[in-house]
């Protein structure tokens, strides 16, 4: 598809977005992060894609939603490329699984676990899912400037939300549960969808991605009796990707 045609399914075309886009899973927190730009404006909106564009230090940037799992993810970040995007910042929810992990802090991914399908059209599943280095290094600085609590590691991805906090009543349970006590063994620290399918994209071709998240809740914390917290409040994560995104554009600049 050529970058002056809109494209399929964010109905976008060259011009529409900036080179630096935020990757949220839902709609609805695209305002919010919109909020931050200067001139922000509504894009268009279509499925689960609904775009805003505006500026961030006179460097133009836009956020596009992706809906929940790496297919739709992955269309997203297919299509904003085709029309000038190349560095990508998914700001998610997660949820916790390493003990250190509690709701509220911001986990930064250093790389995903690809229990999830959509990476594997993109790579062989030897290929590790990682995020790149000036993306993770920039969301790092971001989240000591601003002084929030947060974690840098290994996040899970997979395709069934229920799968992760219903195990038990899938008939694959016995891989599952497996599974899931092999990435709480590796330290990963928490659990959301896009991350591996994203990075692995960004792989195939050639441009940057890293992911923040807000952590929601934590239910191995909860299944220790450590406590039952819960925080939907994302604005720690939006503005860690937001400063990041600044420290992008002043290096780009330099
Ligand atoms: O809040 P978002 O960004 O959608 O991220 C997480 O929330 C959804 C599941 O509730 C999945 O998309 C998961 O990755
Ligand atoms: O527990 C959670 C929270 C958000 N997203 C997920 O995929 N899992």
């Amino acid at each position: 598809m050529q970058e002056h045609e809109l494209q399929f399914h964010i109905q976008c075309k060259k011009g529409d977005v900036g080179r630096y886009c935020f990757l949220p899973g839902d709609p609805g927190r695209c305002e919010k992060i919109a909020a931050y730009f200067d001139d922000p404006h509504l894009v268009h909106s279509n499925r689960e894609y609904t775009i805003y564009t505006g500026t961030l230090l006179g460097s133009k940037v836009s956020v596009c939603s992706t809906g929940i799992g790496g297919p739709s993810a992955v269309i997203a970040m297919e299509e904003l490329h085709n029309i000038g995007a190349d560095t990508f910042i998914r700001v998610g929810t997660c949820g916790g699984i390493n003990l250190k992990v509690q709701a509220d802090d911001v986990v930064i991914a250093t790389g995903a676990v690809r229990h999830e399908g959509a990476s594997r059209e993109y790579a062989p599943i030897e290929f590790p899912a990682v995020s790149d280095y000036q993306v993770q290094s920039a969301l790092v600085q971001a989240a000591k400037n601003l002084g929030k609590p947060w974690h840098a590691g290994v996040v899970q991805c997979k395709d069934s939300f229920y799968g992760q906090h219903d195990p038990k009543r899938m008939p694959v349970s016995y891989e599952l549960l497996a599974k899931w006590e092999a990435w709480k063994r590796l330290g990963v620290l928490a659990s959301e969808m896009e991350s591996a399918a994203l990075f692995c994209c960004a792989a195939a071709l050639d441009v940057r991605c890293g992911s923040c998240f807000h952590v929601i809740w934590n239910q191995e914390r909860e299944a220790a009796g450590l406590d039952q917290k819960e925080s939907h409040d994302l604005a720690a994560a939006i503005e860690v990707g937001i400063e990041a995104v600044k420290l992008l554009i002043q290096q780009d600049k330099a």
